[in-house]
């Protein structure tokens, strides 16, 4: 029995001692580990390195806030044509970098460039369009269903990587990713309206700015000169054209629906007459009706008396026009026109016909019956004085900007 105990206290004693032992061996592993980090300065290289990690990653992260970001809330606020807060989603794409429509980017970060649909890509206007946009870099797809537009306006394009065309009517819903839309497509017809709802629902669907090509015929026949974007117009709802300048009023209504029901960011564009290269010869305006017939050596057609005014705006301002104003954070309707007005008589006598004309009389042939004309548009660019800063060179006082351009 007493041996028995004995042997427990042996073992109980033995115990201890392995305990103490391993106490011992970890305090000395410990020391040692301890040692090692303070040996050969390793403590100070290891802070070091944390200090420098920290440093490079606030340095390189994006901020909490970036600042186009800023720049949209800041353009919010001074935006008075609407309460609602803009599109989220669209601010959201930004942040992911994707697009940078307009907003400042950061320091030392080149531009990226955005995809962009055209519709009526193919155009007299929209094919300049195009062409800018290429020329800036960013990947560019043409929608147009080829009835005035023509392939050979944009064929240079073709073969280019970040170009696409596709052949399509607007009036049928079309899916595409893009970032922002320039919608040029509209026919002299109620279907344009449809065009509109189609390419909406796409800035909807996929959280891109939107473009309308609005018109100076939105004011029909107006009462207030020259046409501020705040005048309603005097429009004839029954008339031949009307279709064309309601289906664009609605247009316009569409729109600024789009934007304040759903957040879209929208810019209206209200275009003046336009000339230049690749005018379709046939399209009944007064520019190429009478290059037509100067070419022709016809008579002018000069409609009503003839002191009915126009202010003539070549192509190459109105894109630049176009494309500041989508940049822009103007939301809402803009006059894009030449401030010089000319009467139709006045454009007639510009108009050179010395070499093509055999007699002189024959210069004009008064169009005086049921010729409805309206009376004056010219757009009030006071805007379009700061935003576009209006090259002069441009102005229509002579002979060469049209024939020699037109003719190219
Ligand atoms: O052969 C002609 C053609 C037109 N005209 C007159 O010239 C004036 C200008 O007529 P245009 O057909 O060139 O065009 P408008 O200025 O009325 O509208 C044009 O330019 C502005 C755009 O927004 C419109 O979409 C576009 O149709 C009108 O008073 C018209 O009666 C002529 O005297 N002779």
């Amino acid at each position: 029995m007493n041996s028995r105990i004995d042997e427990g206290m042996k073992m109980e004693t033995e115990l201890i001692r392995e305990g103490d032992e391993a106490k011992r061996r970890n305090s000395v592993s410990e020391t040692n580990r301890i040692g090692y980090i303070f040996r050969d300065q390793r403590l100070v290289f290891a802070l070091i390195g944390f200090a420098a990690a920290a440093i490079f990653f606030s340095a390189t992260a994006w901020p909490a806030s970036p600042p186009h970001v800023v720049q949209i809330a800041d353009s919010f606020r001074q935006d008075e044509s609407t309460h609602l807060p803009r599109r989220v989603a669209y601010e959201i794409h930004s942040e992911l970098g994707r697009v940078n429509a307009g907003g400042k980017i950061p320091l030392g970060l080149k531009k990226k460039s955005l995809r962009i649909v055209v519709t009526g890509g193919a155009g007299f206007v929209g094919s300049h369009l195009v062409d800018r946009l290429m020329e800036r870099g960013d990947s560019v797809i043409v929608v147009d269903n080829f009835f005035t537009g023509r392939k050979e306006n944009v064929m240079h394009h073709l073969g280019n990587p970040r170009f696409e065309l596709i052949r399509h009517d607007v009036v049928e819903p079309i899916l595409l990713e893009v970032d922002q839309i320039y919608h040029l497509a509209c026919p002299a017809s109620p279907t344009n309206v449809v065009g509109t709802m189609n390419m909406l629902g796409l800035a909807k669907r996929i959280g891109a700015r939107f473009l309308l090509t609005s018109t100076s015929e939105v004011y029909g026949d107006p009462l207030q000169h020259p046409q501020v974007e705040t005048y309603w117009g005097n429009v004839n709802p029954i008339g031949v054209r009307s279709c064309y300048d309601e289906g664009k009023r609605t247009a316009e209504t569409l729109t600024m629906d789009y934007h304040r029901g759903l957040g879209i960011e929208v810019r209206i564009a209200r275009i003046f007459n336009t000339y230049g290269p690749r005018m379709c010869i046939d399209d009944g305006r007064v520019v190429s009706n009478f290059v037509a017939q100067a070419l022709r050596k016809e008579p002018l057609t000069v409609y009503g008396d003839g002191k009915q005014t126009r202010s003539f705006q070549y192509v190459s301002d109105l894109v630049e026009g176009l494309m500041r104003l989508m940049e822009g954070e103007h939301v809402g309707p803009f006059n894009l026109g030449n401030p010089g007005e000319f009467t139709m008589l006045e454009l007639a006598q510009r108009t050179p016909m010395k070499e093509t004309m055999i007699d002189k009389g024959l210069y004009f042939m008064k169009v005086l019956e049921d010729q409805i004309c309206i009376e004056e548009q010219s757009p009030n660019t006071m805007e379009h004085h700061r935003i576009i800063a209006t090259d002069s060179s441009h102005h229509l006082d002579g002979r060469t900007p049209i024939l020699e351009k037109t003719n190219d």
